[in-house]
C-alpha cells in the first residue's frame, strides 16, 4: 500500500548541512495535511528491534502481571499500563492497550512529572525505552529546527523557548485485530502539542483526514510518521494544520505503535507568533474547539485533555 504523504529526508537538520530544501518541504507538508514521513533520522535500527521485542513480550503477559504497573500506580505522573477499553478518545473507549512513559526525572510536584513504571518481567524494556527517549528527543529538536526555518524563524527559535525544557510523553500501544464493527483502535483526534513522531510496526491502521478525505498512512520501513499538534496550529494561526487522525487495525494481526510526543514546556504559554496573522478565518475545527481562544499554559491545555481521556485519573492528576 502506498501513501500520498511525502517522505522528507531530515538528515541535513541533524548533520548541520544546508537545510533550505528540507525547510521548504516541511512547510509544504504542514500547510497541506500536517503529516509527513521522515527518513535520514539516524535512529539505530537495533534499538527499535530491542524495544519492539520487549514490548511484545510485555503485552503477551497475563493481564494480572501487566496490571502490576497499572496507571493507578503512576498517579500524578501519568505513567503505566492501561488495559483494552481503558482509554477514551472523543468520549468512546479505544480498542487498544498500552503503556504510558515520560521523561525520567524525580517528581517536581507538577502533574505528569516523575519516574517511569517498568515491568520486572521484561527488564530489558526499561533500558531500551529510556535510550529511545534520548535519541528521539534529538530527532525532534532537529525536526523543530526545520519547522523554525520553514516559518522564517531562527533555527533555534523553539529550542530557546518552548522546547528548552520540553514536555515529553511516549506511549507504546498494542491494537488487537479489529473489524469495522468493533469500533476504533483510536478514535478521531488531533495531537495536543508541537510534534509527534510515530513508529509503526509493519501493520497498517493509521488514517489521516486530509483535505482530500481520509487517507492511509501505512508504515514505510526506516521512517517515522511525523505530524504536528494543536500548539503548532495555534502558534501559526492555522497556517500549519493539526489534522485529525484515527486508527483501525484491520490487518488481521497484532499491531504495535510507538508514538513519541514532543511538546512545549509545562509552564509555557503559546501565543500566536508575532509574524503570523490568523489565517484560518475562524474556520471551525473538527471538534468545534477554537484553539486560538485558549489562553493559559501548555500544562493547563494538557490537563484539560487528560481529564477527558482518562476520567478516572482526573482526581489523581488534577488535585
Ligand atoms: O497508533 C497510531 O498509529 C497512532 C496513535 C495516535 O494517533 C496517538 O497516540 O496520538
Ligand atoms: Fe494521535
Amino acid at each position: 500500500m502506498g501513501s500520498e504523504l511525502p517522505v522528507i529526508d531530515v538528515s541535513p537538520l541533524l548533520a548541520g548541512g544546508s537545510a533550505a530544501t528540507v525547510a521548504r518541504q516541511i512547510e509544504a507538508a504542514c500547510v497541506d495535511s500536517g503529516f509527513f514521513y521522515i527518513s535520514g533520522h539516524g535512529v539505530p535500527a537495533d534499538l527499535i528491534t530491542r524495544m519492539d521485542a520487549g514490548a511484545r513480550r510485555f503485552f503477551e503477559l497475563p493481564l494480572d502481571a501487566k496490571m502490576k504497573i497499572s496507571m493507578a500506580r503512576g498517579g500524578r505522573a501519568w505513567r503505566g499500563f492501561f488495559p483494552v477499553g481503558g482509554e477514551l478518545t472523543s468520549g468512546r473507549p479505544d480498542l487498544k492497550e498500552g503503556i504510558y512513559f515520560g521523561a525520567e526525572r524525580e517528581p517536581d510536584g507538577r502533574p505528569l512529572s516523575g519516574r517511569n513504571l517498568f515491568p520486572d518481567e521484561v527488564p530489558e524494556l526499561g533500558a531500551s525505552v529510556l535510550r529511545y527517549l534520548d535519541v528521539m528527543t534529538e530527532v525532534a529538536q532537529a525536526v523543530m529546527r526545520g519547522v523554525a526555518l520553514s516559518l522564517g524563524l531562527d533555527e533555534d527559535y523553539f529550542a530557546e523557548s518552548y522546547t528548552a525544557d520540553p514536555t515529553i510523553l511516549f506511549r507504546i500501544f498494542h491494537y488487537p485485530p479489529a473489524t469495522a464493527d468493533d469500533g476504533w483502535g483510536v478514535g478521531e483526534h488531533t495531537d495536543y502539542g508541537l510534534l509527534t513522531l510515530l513508529l509503526q510496526d509493519d501493520n497498517a491502521g493509521l488514517q489521516v483526514h486530509s483535505a482530500r478525505g481520509w487517507i492511509d498512512a501505512p508504515p514505510i520501513p526506516g521512517t517515522f510518521v511525523c505530524n504536528i499538534g494543536d500548539m503548532l496550529d495555534k502558534l501559526t494561526g492555522g497556517h500549519y494544520r493539526s489534522t485529525p487522525h484515527r486508527v483501525r487495525n484491520a490487518s488481521g494481526r497484532e499491531r504495535l505503535s510507538f508514538p513519541f510526543f514532543f511538546d512545549p514546556g509545562w509552564d509555557s504559554e503559546v501565543p500566536p507568533l508575532p509574524s503570523r496573522p490568523r489565517l484560518d478565518g475562524g474556520r471551525a475545527r473538527w471538534d468545534g474547539q477554537d484553539l486560538r481562544a485558549f489562553t493559559g499554559t501548555y500544562g493547563d491545555y494538557l490537563l484539560s485533555k487528560v481529564a477527558k481521556v482518562f476520567p478516572q485519573l482526573r482526581a489523581d492528576v488534577l488535585d
